[in-house]
């Protein structure tokens, strides 16, 4: 590319890098894939504005999703303009806090007038600042914003003392106060929460035999009826055994439920009762009185109520009308773990609706229309809920994230002198991470910018990762559509990680058929291969990680340059207690959280199949589906995307951590030749597989030579051998009796990862270990032998010494 003098050292950038900073296209879109210098070229964009084409700092809005995203950008700002490098120096320290690092940035911008003049913000806190300004028209400027999690100074401390959440149960303890509803929303948590009843079998028909019930006052019955039955008992507040033994003849009866206010027993026939006749004719004798129920009158609940009324009420002689008032802690106390799960899904709906073009009466309707009864009930107590939350913050003043755009879209579309003001303030407007704008946020630059504004964006279709809360991936599929007169660039070369990173990830996404083609190639040549673990036994994948980590460590990598990545924070929590305790500060991150982020060492968590692995379309619950159904391939899509994510946020080493004969679907889809097969086997079906050391073909056990290479296994596949002689020995260590009895707390937790913790070592034991010891390392003899691998080398320490 012919250079162009400029005053800004674009030196550093590559040709496709520099053509899009001295593009003069009013619509620009810089697309790019990972790790190939989007942000960089904005930040010398920026430079290029001011320092070669004049434009006042004062009329620069750069736009980024996070505030970490605008502090790094205006960090990176600073580097650059400090010829000092004491910036650099600073932000390289060890330790410096958050508050330290706010400080310091303060102090550079001061140093530096024009950098300070930059509008380098997030999106909500532009519409904060815009509405706090102007926003009189729309609403109480005096709001203070209301969010899912405690948030820091974004916003001045004009924040609410309590969350989202926080709000969210607050109502709904309101709203408890109505015994109706209070029932509702246990009976919702038991059904779907504890008991799991499906959507597609009708309830009478789901899991008839055993007690798979539950009812309001928490015992497990035996059918859908029943549970009708000892629902209503509760309701009323009449007190009741179920299934209560009685003895007549020597015989032992158990009618369903016995009522002591009434004396009498209930019993319900339905075709699956056992014949009853004889039974009866004995509890009669024995003077009981039994009142039966029939499963025909359970299909309308109203009949079946009215039945219980009769047979029942009138038996008992206290008055019922001043039944018990319910408490909302007593009733949720054993389902707290239910409820925060049930909130957790009321305030995704919330979101979804205020991204929607829908109203709370639509969703309603649509709701009420559903065939399923989870969620006809869902909303039933969801949508009173979601407009309790909103009368709240109205009447509060506070405001959600959401709400602040809608608002300060409202105030610009209304007021045209407030809306050219804003349009007259800013001439360039640069946007990071354009893959995941939404239908607001698109709506609200629409509405800030003219023809003459430049507005350039930069991003990637395939990290494209908030379709779950509202972001359109059509706006930069199909920019040139939504932005006319547009321009493209695209950035190819990856800087970031090693050659079968880039190459794994680049096929991984190539699956995904809404996309852009992207021919991205890495710059760092060679590199090693990506390491897959698949997990044979529980814990197996902590001391693999631990062990690597430790490895990384000794080998002079920063821990704070290791970084944990999974989909849900779940699969991490048992991995981060035991390295924290180890005392290794590596980082963890959902992977929605590291975006943006890069680490030399990167393992991606729970890559299986199982419920809870990934990938993970969790939208495609019917819940979810009533605000805006969406198809199951593009769910998968945005999975995809998350994994790419995921994998490109490492420099040099990733290890992918997966389960035996579960394999994630996502692991599947890398070449095997961008792989590494370390530890163990892959089961891809029935028989055990490896992979050839030579040409890495797949060989299943029984195979005497690798059919590609002609390589023979018995000399190549130590690893074969080595399995088989390893399961030797765990069968003879399963033979041998535990001998030891003790049950303190800290034995019983430790033998929930070591069998044989705190066990003396037996001949028979100490015989086996010497025998094999020296064929396998420490951390396979500790999952063999079920001891700590302290344990199993302080034995071997012991012979050696004794030898010496
Ligand atoms: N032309 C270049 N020469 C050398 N290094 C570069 C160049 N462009 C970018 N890089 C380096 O590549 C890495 C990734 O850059 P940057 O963070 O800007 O990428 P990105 O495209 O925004 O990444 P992602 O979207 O994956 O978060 C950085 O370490 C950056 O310094």
């Amino acid at each position: 590319m012919k250079t162009l003098k400029t005053r800004t050292d674009l030196s550093a950038l590559n040709d496709q890098q520099r053509k899009a900073v001295l593009s003069e296209a009013n619509r620009l879109l810089v697309l790019a894939g990972a790790g190939s210098g989007k942000t960089k070229t904005l930040l010398h964009k920026i430079n290029y504005l001011v320092t070669d084409k004049l434009v006042d700092a004062n009329t620069i809005l750069a736009v980024t999703f996070t505030k970490n995203a605008a502090n790094e950008m205006l960090d990176r700002m600073i580097l650059a303009a400090d010829q000092t490098r004491y910036y650099k120096e600073f932000l390289q320290t060890q330790g410096i806090t958050f508050k330290d690092k706010y400080r310091e940035r303060v102090r550079f911008l001061n140093k530096f007038p024009w950098l300070k003049k930059l509008t380098i913000k997030t999106i909500h806190s532009l519409c904060y600042q815009i509405i706090k300004t102007d926003g009189v028209h729309v609403f109480d400027n005096q709001f203070k914003i209301v969010a899912d999690q405690k948030i820091g100074n974004e916003f001045h401390g004009n924040t609410a003392t309590e969350t989202v959440k926080e709000i969210i149960e607050k109502v709904a303890i309101e709203l408890c106060e109505e015994k109706a509803f209070i029932l509702k929303l246990k009976r919702f948590l038991l059904d779907y929460y504890v008991d799991h009843i499906p959507d597609n079998k009708t309830s009478e028909e789901f899991r008839p035999e055993g007690k798979h019930f539950t009812s309001l006052n928490g015992d497990k019955v035996r059918s859908k009826s029943e549970q009708f039955i000892a629902d209503w008992l509760f309701r009323n507040s009449i007190e009741y055994t179920y299934e209560p033994e009685v003895k007549v003849d020597k015989k032992v009866f158990h009618p369903d439920f016995f009522i002591p206010q009434g004396n009498v027993y209930l019993e319900h026939i339905s075709n699956l009762s056992y014949p009853s006749f004889w039974k009866e004719v004995k509890m009669k004798i024995a003077g009981c009185t039994c009142i039966k129920t029939y499963d025909d009158a359970t299909h309308n609940s109203a009949v079946f109520n009215s039945v219980l009324d009769r047979v029942i009420k009138g038996r008992i002689s206290e008055d019922l009308s001043s039944a018990t008032v319910l408490n909302y802690d007593e009733e949720f106390s054993p389902f707290r773990k239910e409820l925060k799960r049930f909130y957790r899904e009321v305030n995704e709906v919330r979101n979804k609706i205020e991204n929607s073009e829908k109203d709370l009466q639509q969703i309603m309707d649509e709701a009420a229309a559903s065939k399923y009864e989870r969620v006809r009930v869902f909303y039933e107590l969801a949508i009173p809920i979601i407009t309790a939350f909103q009368d709240y913050c109205t009447n509060k003043s506070y405001m959600d994230f959401d709400g602040l755009l809608i608002k300060t879209i409202e105030l610009l579309e209304n007021n045209p002198k407030v809306r050219e003001r804003y349009q007259n303030s800013y001439s360039h407007i640069l946007v990071d991470e354009f893959q995941d704008v939404n239908n607001l946020q698109v709506k609200l630059l629409n509405l800030l910018t003219t023809k003459e504004t430049q507005l350039f964006c930069v991003g990637d279709d395939w990290q494209s990762i908030y379709g779950f809360r509202g972001s359109e991936i059509s706006y930069i599929v199909n920019f040139k559509e939504h932005f006319a007169n547009s321009e493209l660039v695209t950035l190819n070369l990856n800087y970031r990680s090693t050659d079968p990173i880039v190459c794994a990830s680049t096929e991984a996404i190539k699956k995904n058929e809404f996309q852009i083609h992207k021919d991205i190639k890495a710059v760092k040549r060679g590199g090693q291969k990506i390491n897959i673990f698949y997990e044979e036994n529980e814990g197996q994948e902590i001391s693999f990680i631990w062990e690597t980590v430790e490895k990384h460590i000794q080998d002079g990598i920063n821990p704070e340059d290791i970084l944990v990545l999974y989909r849900r924070s779940a699969m991490a929590s048992e991995l981060k207690k035991t390295l924290d305790a180890s005392g290794h500060k590596i980082q963890f991150k959902t992977i929605h959280g590291a975006k943006g982020l890069e680490a030399k060492v990167v393992f991606i968590l729970g890559l299986h199949s199982n419920k809870g692995g990934f990938p993970d379309p969790w939208l495609q619950d019917k819940i979810y589906q009533v605000i805006k159904p969406s198809n199951y391939d593009l769910l998968i899509e945005e999975e995809r995307r998350l994994f790419y994510v995921a994998l490109t946020r490492a420099k040099d080493y990733l290890y992918l951590i997966s389960k035996k004969g579960a394999v994630s679907e996502f692991i599947k889809d890398i070449p095997k030749e961008f792989t590494l097969l370390e530890t163990n086997a892959i089961d891809y079906g029935t028989n055990r597989v490896f992979l050839c050391k030579k040409c890495e073909t797949k060989i299943e056990e029984h195979y005497k030579f690798c059919p590609e290479c002609g390589k023979s296994i018995e000399q190549n596949h130590s690893q074969n051998i080595k399995w088989k002689q390893k399961k030797n020995v765990e069968q003879q260590i399963h033979n041998l009796p535990i001998n030891f009895e003790r049950n303190d707390e800290q034995i019983l937790k430790s033998r929930q990862k070591f069998k044989r913790a705190y066990e003396p070592w037996t001949e028979e034991e100490e015989t086996l270990l010497k025998n094999c010891y020296e064929d396998f390392s420490i951390t396979e003899l500790s999952e063999m032998f079920g001891r700590s691998k302290g344990g199993i080398q302080s034995r071997i320490n012991l012979w050696s010494t004794n030898l010496d």
